[in-house]
């Protein structure tokens, strides 16, 4: 992260930096194109309340081998690491982080989203660590507190990394809102550790 200026968001029970210029915009342009080509997209199920439902976006599920993640009632096994998601992971391997997984979302225009939870599967550990990176189109990101129900809105930029830690996952949750008026993608990538 060498040159990035870095924010700290000022919430309680949290750790979590933004990162603007992670990636220069040549670079997330490159990157958001190669994605969009190479992951294995496809749209996932939720199982809510009984029922089972399309996810309103497009996921895929890369990382080490035949790594499991449950996740929204799912199990996934990982696919193979692509050459853009290497690329990716080792500018975050040279800031100090070690994912072995990623989980790619992809927004195809403003209506898709993702409605609110916390990234605490048991596989990611007690302290979750989730690198979040964005490309495309701007979206807004808010956050809720479980106890206190304060919220923090923030936009996510092309070429950006969010980085939650600490016990972010145990006290916040967070979501993707629609924003109908959008028409262009947005392809955001969270690495994580699962232990295994
Ligand atoms: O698209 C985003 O920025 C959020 C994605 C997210 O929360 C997740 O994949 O768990
Ligand atoms: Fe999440």
């Amino acid at each position: 992260m060498d040159g990035c200026k870095s924010l700290k968001l000022p919430l309680v029970d949290a750790e979590i930096a933004y990162i603007a210029d992670f990636f220069s915009n040549d670079e997330a342009d490159r990157i958001y194109t190669a994605l969009l080509d190479e992951l294995s997209w496809h749209q996932g199920d939720v199982h809510v309340f009984g029922k089972w439902y399309k996810t309103p976006r497009l996921q895929a599920w890369h990382g080490d081998n035949s790594l499991v993640y449950r996740y929204s009632g799912k199990a996934l096994t990982t696919e193979p690491w692509t050459k853009t998601l290497i690329e990716v992971r080792s500018r975050l391997e040279a800031a100090g982080f070690a994912p072995n997984a990623v989980l790619a979302n992809q927004y195809r225009d403003g209506s898709d989203k993702m409605g609110w939870h916390s990234d605490d599967e048991p596989e990611l550990g007690e302290q979750p660590v989730i690198l979040s990176l964005s490309f495309g189109a701007v979206r807004d990101f808010d956050l809720r507190h479980k106890k206190t129900k304060t919220t923090h809105r923030i936009s996510l930029e092309h070429g950006s990394l969010l980085v939650m830690k600490g016990s972010t996952q145990k006290f916040w949750q967070h979501q993707l809102p629609q924003r109908k008026r959008e028409k262009s993608p947005r392809i955001n990538l969270t690495f994580r550790t699962i232990i295994t």
